[in-house]
């Protein structure tokens, strides 16, 4: 099976995990396009979303979802989201696609977070995956000093503009042993906006995808 069609049986699946009434959390990238248009095909209804990005709220607005302000919602209950890693303790590196800061608010308003992936995301340690900063474009270079101090060799994305006006620095080299650690280490550093370190609030249930079908974790 391909990773498209990996891609797609989880998204399938997690149609099961939408709330039949209230707001429900969608965020970004090429999974999350897959759940858009499962949801499309299957013709599940959504009362009302919040998105994690313009290209998320432009997909969920042209199927006929509305899509509402953060700032105008009250805490809610279900956030499906992918991943570029998870860990065995459900802690993630995100912001692949750019997203991260939002998809971050976004999490951290929601009771649960579901996050989906196929096998390929599953790594024992965090960190082979670039680790992307999202930080304020005056203060990138110091920035960039601070995550060397860390052991880390950060990147410019090329060409990225987050949809917060703000650029993307990719950290090769990083094993993270202690996520929840430097997590608090990066965020604290001034000039950036968010790590793609999802620990503090990890996802609650990981749905993965392999050729044999789709598995269920829970948090442990
Ligand atoms: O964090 C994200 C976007 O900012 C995505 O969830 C992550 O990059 C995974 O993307 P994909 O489903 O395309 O593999």
């Amino acid at each position: 099976m391909t990773q498209d069609e990996l891609k797609v049986m989880v998204a399938e699946e997690a149609l099961k995990y939408i709330p039949k009434d209230g707001i429900l959390g969608v965020g970004s990238g090429s999974t999350v396009v897959k759940f858009i248009e499962a949801i499309d095909r299957f013709k599940i209804k959504v009362d009302a979303a919040v998105s994690s990005s313009n290209k998320t709220t432009k997909m969920l607005q042209d199927i006929g979802i509305r899509v509402l302000d953060p700032n105008d919602v009250e805490p809610y209950g279900v956030y499906i989201d992918g991943a570029d890693e998870v860990n065995p303790a459900f802690d993630m590196i995100k912001g692949g696609g750019a997203c991260l800061t939002r998809e971050k608010i976004l999490a951290s308003m929601a009771e649960k977070f579901i996050c989906i992936v196929d096998k390929s995301k599953l790594v024992p340690t965090l960190g082979k995956f670039p680790l992307p900063v999202e930080v304020i474009p005056m203060g990138r270079e110091q920035v960039a000093r601070s995550l060397r101090a860390l052991g880390g060799n950060p990147i410019l994305r090329q060409g990225c503009i987050t949809d917060n006006g703000c650029e993307i620095l990719d950290v090769h080299d990083f094993m993270i042993e202690d996520p929840l650690a430097m997590e608090a280490k990066i965020n604290a550093i001034p000039g950036v906006v968010t790590v793609g370190l999802f620990a503090k609030r990890g996802a609650d249930m990981v749905l993965y995808a392999t050729e044999e079908g789709v598995s269920v974790k829970v948090r442990p």
